[in-house]
């Protein structure tokens, strides 16, 4: 059969259901190799993280309809891919996705494989049958609705009530930006009229100063992006540099730096000063000066390979005037972007996480100078790993307080800041500033 979305799709959808492969690197492999043209390449990027995003749910709408193992390796892949696009792909009619399943399963399956009678039966079973949900009194009807385990929708539901907890599950759901950041070493308003030029429609974003969304993707095989002119970066993300206030020559300490999104940002600040980078996987410091290389500021970094929780075993005392730990997270924020974290992550992984956050954040204490600031984010929503985390340090730390701070467009009056996802659209995100008392 020749490559075409399809097989991108299923193919990907193997690797990912059957041995927990992610998404995103298995897709980009695949997606380089077919070389699809762009419409199809994103049909395959839509019917990957779409499946994967309603596992959940379609496996709840496929159960009652499969009555035996599915032995051969592709049949549960393509079933879900098959039932997402009918009840997700509106473009896309049921005939056709019929079609496209048969033809999949005769290809894939084993010679003499009945497997296309019994995936036609099954999808035409599930065409009859439409939509089904529990009841919506049970434990698991939020659950099987927005397609996140139980343990996942009860928590939301918990910190932030049953309507507020909808939103944010259907916010998840939904399609993510195509965001991106302007170099504050570039001209913002020229390379904001050439983005336009280029028809990619720039939306100034309403949450961080200099991020703008795109109306389609693509801006990495760009010299826009190639030229350091833009970076990929969600606009939340993009926020956590705006909690410092920079004079311009100070001397910053980036804990847990890779990819190097957010050291890049302090970089571009500091003309006159330097940031110190550091990542307990060597090889990830790679990107951290690939991606400063790119965006024209290595001169102003080092970087370090260094477990952050050994970093005063390789500082001085109060060597920093600012220290951002954009701490290793469960990454809840962006449920949205790696539709696999929610059924890979558990409540424990919140915990364990949390530690070796606090662990981290305790050691910079000593590292900062008198008066600088602290400034400390993750791309989780969860109560453990920010509000508890900040609670904890400042019960260790009497010294420290929290710092009020106030960005372009928004302001932290208690010093802490939770971006939730429904709020601008965005990926979920904890900043929270501190300084040294007295
Ligand atoms: C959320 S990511 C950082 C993203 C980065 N700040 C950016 O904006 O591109 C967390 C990083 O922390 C690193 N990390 C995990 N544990 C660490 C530790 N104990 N010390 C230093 N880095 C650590 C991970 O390898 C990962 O690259």
């Amino acid at each position: 059969m020749k490559t075409n979305a399809r097989t991108v799709a299923l193919d990907t959808l193997m690797k990912v259901i059957n041995q927990g492969s992610y998404s995103n690197i298995s897709l980009n492999h695949a997606l380089k190799a077919a070389k699809l043209p762009a419409e199809e390449s994103r049909l395959a990027t839509n019917l990957v993280y779409g499946t994967i995003q309603y596992q959940l749910y379609l496996e709840y709408q496929l159960r009652g309809l499969v009555k035996s193992r599915l032995k051969e390796a592709y049949l549960k892949p393509l079933l879900l891919m098959s039932a997402y696009q009918i009840f997700f792909l509106d473009k896309v009619p049921d005939r056709a996705v019929l079609d496209e399943a048969n033809k999949l399963a005769k290809a894939y399956g084993r010679p003499k494989s009945n497997g296309f009678r019994l995936v036609n039966g099954i999808l035409r079973a599930l065409l009859r049958q439409g939509e089904v949900l529990p009841d919506p009194a049970s434990g698991d009807y939020l659950s099987v609705k927005y397609s996140m385990p139980v343990w996942l929708s009860d928590y939301f539901t918990a910190n932030w009530g049953r309507s507020r907890a909808e939103k944010i599950m259907a916010s998840f759901n939904s399609k993510s930006k195509n965001e991106i950041r302007v170099s504050r070493l570039a001209d913002e308003q020229r390379v904001v009229r050439d983005l336009k030029k280029a028809h990619f429609d720039p939306k100034e974003s309403p949450l961080a100063a200099d991020s703008y969304a795109l109306s389609r993707g693509g801006i990495v095989m760009t010299d826009f992006f190639k030229d350091g002119e833009v970076t990929v970066q969600d606009e939340a993300a993009s926020l956590v540099a705006e909690a410092f206030e920079f004079k311009g020559n100070e001397q910053a300490l980036d804990a847990c730096s890779a990819p190097g999104g957010k050291t890049i940002q302090l970089a571009e600040q500091l003309p006159n000063g330097r940031v110190t980078a550091l990542d307990i996987h060597e090889k990830k410091l790679r990107l951290v000066k690939e991606n400063a290389a790119r965006m024209h500021v290595a001169d102003r970094l080092r970087v370090k390979a260094l477990d952050a929780r050994k970093a005063t075993e390789y500082f001085s005392a109060q060597e920093f005037d600012k220290i951002l730990v954009d701490a290793p997270c469960s990454g809840l924020g962006l449920l949205r972007r790696k539709p696999e974290i929610r059924y890979t992550k558990t409540a424990a992984d919140l915990e364990n996480l949390a530690k070796i956050q606090l662990d981290i954040l305790n050691e910079m204490a000593g590292l900062l100078k008198k008066g600088g600031e602290l400034v400390y984010s993750t791309c989780s929503i969860s109560v453990e790993e920010n509000e508890e985390n900040v609670r904890k340090f400042l019960a260790a730390h009497p010294d420290f307080a929290l710092k009020p701070f106030k960005t372009a467009k928004i302001s932290a009056p208690k010093g802490m800041l939770k971006i939730l996802p429904d709020s601008y659209n965005s990926d979920g995100f904890f900043i929270a500033k501190f300084t040294t008392r007295g």
